[in-house]
């Protein structure tokens, strides 16, 4: 017996970024949509904990117990008193290291298709309090849709959608690392005033609207300067996405990835189009959302 969990990939429509915390972590307004590009996790009964993963990523993949796929068997496992006798194929096509939770997908995907497998029963209350303690990101990837995230964003309340957003994504040549983009973040801000992150009221009427040019008018993302500062080649994306029309172009959380918002399926085909031809990214990709979050598909 086996089971499979679809989970999507987010973009941040919003990143509002506070100054850095006691901890390390910094407050967020963040407000993350879920979008149609899917890793599936399958759990199947083994001896031991294995992990295996395929995709045109897959070498980039930690295959041991740090992979976040693993973290969040062992967590349900210690949790309820269960060997952890598992083998988790991840199957991936989220980028990795791109700043759309790929990593945070699979641990969403690995808690609940291991709930599943072992039958815990666990509420969806302990499985977002677990997702929280393996990753800021994780407990979007197990909700989906769209969402507020506060806190260090892990504390989500779920927003109305109006609308299908039409998204096109290009894929940078090489990854980024989300805490030296903080680290950058915070050496940009020195000396000077970070204000409370909040979210855009503006963003929220857009999103509940379904409205593209609303939303378009008011997406930003906080960390944007950084991680242009630590990959300067990709305003030369960005500048050749606005050139194909796009409604609005943003690093995708802590990047590489660069997201266009397009208007419809047709302007999305247009500007991935172009952003193929322009030599400026490895691949593009289209995507529409809000999708749902982790599924259970058998
Ligand atoms: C950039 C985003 O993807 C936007 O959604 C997230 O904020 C990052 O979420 P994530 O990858 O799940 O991050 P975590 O695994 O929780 O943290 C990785 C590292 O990112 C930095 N980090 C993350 C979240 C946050 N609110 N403040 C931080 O400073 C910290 O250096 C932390 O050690
Ligand atoms: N299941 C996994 N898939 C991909 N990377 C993983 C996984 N588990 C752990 N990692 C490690 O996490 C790092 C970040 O990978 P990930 O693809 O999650 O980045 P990301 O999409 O930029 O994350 P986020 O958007 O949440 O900041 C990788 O370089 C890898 O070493």
């Amino acid at each position: 017996m086996s089971v499979t969990v679809r989970v999507p990939a987010k973009v941040n429509v919003q990143l509002a970024v506070g100054a850095a915390r006691p901890d390390g972590f910094h407050d967020l307004a963040n407000v993350f949509l879920a979008v149609g590009l899917y890793d599936e996790v399958t759990v199947s009964p083994a001896d031991e904990l294995r992990i295996t993963c395929e995709g045109p990523d897959a070498a980039q993949v930690p295959l041991d117990r740090t992979n976040l796929a693993a973290r969040a068997a062992l967590a349900l496992a210690g949790r309820h008193g269960i060997e952890p006798a598992v083998h988790l194929h991840i199957a991936k096509d989220i980028p990795v290291a791109g700043g759309m939770a790929g990593g945070s997908a699979d641990g969403a995907g690995a808690l609940l298709a291991c709930d599943r497998l072992w039958g815990t029963g666990a509420s969806q209350a302990e499985l977002l309090d677990i997702c929280a303690e393996l990753g800021s990101d994780v407990p979007f990837s197990l909700l989906g849709g769209a969402a507020l995230g506060v806190g260090r964003g892990e504390r989500l309340t779920a927003l109305e959608v109006g609308g299908t957003f039409h998204w096109v994504f290009a894929m940078a040549g090489r990854g980024l690392s989300t805490p030296a983009v903080f680290r950058e973040f915070d050496r940009l801000a020195e000396g000077r005033d970070i204000p409370e992150p909040v979210a855009s009221a503006e963003l929220l009427r857009a999103l509940a609207k379904g409205d593209a040019d609303a939303l378009a008018a008011a997406v930003s993302n906080d960390l944007q300067p950084a991680a242009l500062s630590l990959f300067p080649e990709l305003a030369d994306t960005l500048d050749a996405g606005r050139g194909a029309g796009a409604l609005a172009t943003l690093v995708s959380g802590s990047g590489p990835t660069t997201a266009f918002l397009a208007r419809d399926t047709e302007s999305a085909e247009k500007v991935a189009e172009t952003l193929r031809a322009s030599g400026t990214c490895r691949s593009v990709r289209t995507a529409a959302g809000p999708v749902a979050g982790a599924t259970v598909l058998s």
